[in-house]
């Protein structure tokens, strides 16, 4: 009892800390005189020696100042500009964000352009997409971010986690969370119950309980199995805000969740006030874990353990013992505001929410909302001041997060554009943009066709599924009912309308994406097995999506089924064999993120978002390839589904056919689940992307060409872009070293010329990779071309130069956002890493291939004919200069390659052994009914 009365005592009256000399404190503005503030953030700052009360801001001056003398904030904003006005406050360092949820992005987004760093209060946005685009903003400027799930940072909630990872209870099998809140405790008018607002019960106490079910759990959810949710009122305005509700969610690891919140809880018969609920329950194989008040444990909790055939006991944790920093009366603010202090000064957290946690919350909450049927929270209307548009890209977080986000599309730099001109084309652009993809969705499988390039095959195929189509939505079993019925729980089917279809079609380019009948994410090879065969028995076109980033339409699009690979998300370093098991729907991102603990890496993708089967099934350059080779180079095993069902290992010695195949023979041999890829030692590298005005294009060119012909050393990967964005010619230079500072002079010559901007240096891999803004036109429609070249002469340069200038300034004012011509050199000693893959053939290995990626990335969807003709045209153009310089190659890198592509021009002298293995694997043809490379 003491101990209790002496937390409360010192909660309420906690010591004053004092500045320490050594560290710069950090100026704090609330934004928003909000009730959580003073508990969230003016208590826990007195015993934070770094921390500075120095501003707040309302949206009326007087209450700003009222609330700044009681809280002992040093100043005060107010007024219609008064938010604004703190955020550009130079002495502001922090911004602490307890508006109402659906400001949230808004401001959070203005804080970070303000270049201030954000706590921001829980749920982080409206949208699972907003979070997203937050967390690039705040990685481009190198700011933080945190979504104030203040309970993660209190050692209780640790406490209980540290038992589950322990094992001493064995593999959990469920989790059950619940929060209630009496009546009355979120008053009629309260932000809780406005829509517009981001309100409901789900998006409050029920944040919560997803978030701790996540935790506890170790993984994210897979489905939501049910959702039910009860209205505030009978309103109209509350149709679709909850005052509570239930879910019940299959997690990845074989584990289910159970959560409930309700904000209104009823009184029993009017009269008896219930026991709040504040419980989290883990059950699992050997035994019983429960929380009590997880949330605000530093009152009070207690942690029940029951291990099976043994005692029970209590256990609870206030501080972490000096182990750690806190003190008994921490609040879980206290112990977040330690955290985020400690991120913010370059320290090491005792414990942090990464933005993948973030995100998958959020989408999480829209998916339960999504099967409740209340629906996501509106989108803030809000448009970015560095974005024109809101975009739809893929991202992926922690391995297994996968879902639809707001491209943070075309960032304007704002060097690149000094008139308003531009901001106005690219605002319109914006709006237009919104038209068209609203209507574009709209769209019927055969304006799809006639507005797309396709070959009269796949427009015949289009028709036919038309029919298919429409005679399905009138009889009882459709393909997609049928995969329904016959895969097993852990796989799903998901319809128009829902978060999950919008996810599974989306795509890198808005031109690579189409309305398919039904999206399914398969979770084992068995229900991959059955969908194929389904597919190909009812002859049902279907697409496979790993990352999306195939810019040709139907690769990895369809009308009919897209498959999805999401599911097969895993990541198993395997340290006696120094490889990585990885699964197909991976990005890249995962693979070196989850690698970088074990300090080694796998030769992938030179992007962000980036998938890990398009990429391999297509060969795979990357930053290391001159030192470890091609990605195919680097593959010991492909777990394979094979067209009728069964599931082969291919490997040199299982299948050298299949094997052979597979490594850049696209989809045509079946459904890659697994791969197992080599790994290196991976140190600090140095390196990073450097941006040119179009000034600087012939110093830059001078700069290219002495390396590419003095340059052997195989730590070094460039890649160098010739563009024109909205009509502003730039050159972009990504270069690459394996060590922490690369050979004396390797990359002086570029380094010495003055940049637009530059972010240079030692850093991990991965940093290395989300350096180049790879997603600047995610969401944009786009096209890819290539030719191959043996060498970089002048002549090709400038070539370049002139198709980037001549067709950006045509276009630019009309739909062109981004043209772009990259020189990828590789050196000799690359191609000899390997052999005996599809791509590259062995013969053409000697010829030292550089592949060119041609891109165009426009807006208008009439243009996509246009855009498609001129990247032939433009490509034919730069083979012939090719041609006359004696540098042309003889094939063609099948992921730069536009649709329609000779197969000879991909595999050149194996494509008489690809054809005959297709037709051995595949004699049924359901590869067929796949867009892509088909033999
Ligand atoms: N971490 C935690 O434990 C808790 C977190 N929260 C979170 O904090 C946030 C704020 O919650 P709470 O403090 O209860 O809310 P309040 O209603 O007290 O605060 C919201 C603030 O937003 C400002 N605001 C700006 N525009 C509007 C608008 N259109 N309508 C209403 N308010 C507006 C108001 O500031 P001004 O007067 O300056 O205009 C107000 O002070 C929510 O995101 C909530 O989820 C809430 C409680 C606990
Ligand atoms: O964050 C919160 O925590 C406690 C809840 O009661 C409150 O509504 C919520 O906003």
């Amino acid at each position: 009892m003491f101990a209790l009365l002496s937390r409360i005592y010192h909660i309420s009256n906690p010591p004053h800390a004092t500045a320490s000399p050594e560290t710069k404190p950090l100026n704090f503005g609330s934004l928003g005189a909000a009730k959580i503030t003073p508990g969230a953030l003016v208590k826990p700052a007195q015993s934070h020696p770094e921390v500075v009360l120095y501003a707040v801001a309302a949206r009326d001056a007087q209450r700003a100042e009222e609330f700044a003398k009681e809280h002992g904030f040093q100043k005060s904003y107010g007024g219609p500009t008064g938010y604004q006005d703190m955020l550009d406050d130079p002495a502001l360092d922090v911004v602490y964000n307890p508006l109402p949820n659906g400001l949230h992005f808004e401001w959070t987004m203005k804080a970070l352009d303000a270049g201030k760093h954000v706590l921001l209060e829980k749920p982080a946005t409206n949208t699972a997409a907003e979070a997203a685009a937050i967390y690039a903003l705040a990685s481009r400027k190198n700011l933080v971010v945190l979504e104030a799930f203040h309970y993660r940072f209190h050692p209780a909630i640790q406490r209980v986690k540290t038992i589950l990872d322990s094992g001493e209870l064995g593999p959990i099998k469920t989790v059950k969370a619940a929060l209630t809140a009496p009546e009355g405790t979120a008053p009629e008018g309260d932000i809780r119950w406005s829509y517009e607002l981001g309100g409901g019960s789900t998006m409050d106490p029920g944040c919560y309980t997803l978030n701790v079910l996540r935790y506890l759990a170790g993984c994210n959810p897979v489905d939501v199995l049910t959702a039910k949710a009860v209205p505030y009122s009978t309103k109209p305005e509350h149709k679709q805000v909850d005052k509570m509700f239930w879910a019940t969610l299959a997690m990845e690891r074989e584990s289910v969740g159970e959560i409930h919140s309700n904000l209104d809880e009823k009184k029993l018969w009017g009269i008896i006030p219930r026991i709040p609920k504040l419980s989290a329950i883990v059950e699992c194989a050997n035994g019983k874990v429960e929380i009590f008040n997880f949330l605000i444990p530093h009152f009070y909790h207690s942690i029940t353990v029951s291990p099976a055939g043994k005692s029970r006991r209590v256990e609870r944790a206030y501080s972490f013992k000096g182990i750690a920093k806190g003190e008994d009366w921490w609040t879980t603010y206290r112990y977040q505001l330690e955290a985020f202090v400690d991120k913010v000064q370059g320290r090491v957290p005792q414990t942090w929410l990464e933005a993948d946690d973030t995100i998958a919350n959020m989408k999480w909450v829209e998916a339960i909302y999504a099967k409740d049927g209340f629906g996501s929270r509106p989108a803030s209307k809000y448009e970015p001041k560095q974005k024109m548009k809101r975009g739809v890209s893929v991202m992926r977080a922690s391995g297994v997060i996968r879902l639809i986000a707001a491209g943070f599309g075309l960032t304007f730099m704002e060097s690149y554009h000094s008139g308003p001109s531009s901001r106005n084309s690219a605002a319109a652009a914006s709006l237009w943009l919104v038209i068209i993809r609203q209507t574009w969705h709209l769209s019927s499988a055969a304006n799809i066709a006639t507005r797309t390039q396709m070959s009269p095959r796949t427009q015949a195929l289009l028709l036919f599924l038309s029919i298919v189509v429409a005679t399905a939505t009138r009889t009882p079993q459709t393909p997609c009912s049928q995969i329904q019925a016959e895969i097993s729980p852990h796989s799903s089917v998901f319809f128009p309308g829902t978060a999950g279809f919008a996810a599974d079609i989306a795509h890198f380019a808005l031109s690579a994406e189409q309305n398919s009948t039904c999206s399914v994410e398969p979770a084992t090879t068995e229900d991959l097995g059955t969908i194929l065969s389904i597919v190909g028995k009812t002859r049902t076109p279907f697409a496979v999506k790993g990352g999306g980033h195939n810019l040709n339409p139907g690769f990895s699009s369809t009308a009919g089924v897209e498959i999805s690979m999401t599911r097969f998300n895993k990541l198993v370093f395997v340290a006696a064999s120094q490889t990585v098991e990885v699964g197909s729907g991976l990005i890249w991102d995962d693979v070196y993120a989850g690698l970088a603990p074990f300090n080694v890496s796998v030769v992938g993708g030179r992007a962000t978002g980036i998938g890990i089967s398009g990429y391999l099934l297509g060969g795979g350059y990357s930053y290391q390839t001159n030192e470890y080779g091609l990605a195919v180079d680097n593959v010991v095993s492909i777990e394979l589904v094979l067209p009728d069902g069964q599931v082969q290992v291919v490997s040199q010695t299982s299948n050298p056919d299949l094997f052979f195949a597979v490594r850049g023979g696209g989809n045509n041999f079946g459904v890659a689940t697994t791969f197992t890829l080599k790994t290196h030692a991976q140190g600090m590298v140095w390196g990073g992307s450097l941006t040119y005005n179009g000034s600087e294009m012939e110093a830059v060119t001078q700069a290219l060409l002495h390396y590419t012909t003095s340059n052997t050393d195989p730590k070094t990967g460039l890649q160098c872009t010739y563009a024109s964005l909205q009509g502003q010619q730039i050159v972009m230079v990504n270069i690459y070293y394996n060590a922490p500072t690369p050979a004396a002079g390797v990359f002086n010559k570029f380094l010495d010329i003055p940049a637009i901007s530059s972010d240079v240096g030692t850093r991990s891999y991965y940093s290395l990779i989300l350096s180049a803004d790879t997603n600047l036109t995610a969401g944009f429609r786009g096209v890819y071309n290539t030719i191959s070249h043996t060498a970089v002469t002048a002549g090709l340069t400038s070539a370049m130069i002139n198709e980037t200038m001549f067709y950006g300034s045509l276009l630019a004012a009309h739909t062109l956002v981004l043209n772009g011509y990259v020189i990828e050199p590789f050196i000799p000693a690359a191609y000899q890493k390997g052999r005996g893959a599809a791509y590259p053939p062995d013969n053409a290995r000697s010829e030292n291939i550089h592949p060119m990626n041609i891109y165009y990335a426009w807006v208008d969807p009439a243009a996509d004919e246009l855009m498609v003709n001129i990247s032939r045209a433009t490509a034919n153009r730069l083979a012939s200069v090719a041609t006359q310089e004696n540098i042309l190659a003889t094939v063609k890198y099948p992921n730069y390659a536009l649709f329609g592509t000779p197969l000879e021009e991909l595999y050149g002298e194996n494509i008489q052994r690809l054809h005959e293995i297709a037709l051995k694997i595949d004699s049924e043809g359901t590869m067929g009914l796949a867009g892509g490379w088909k033999l």
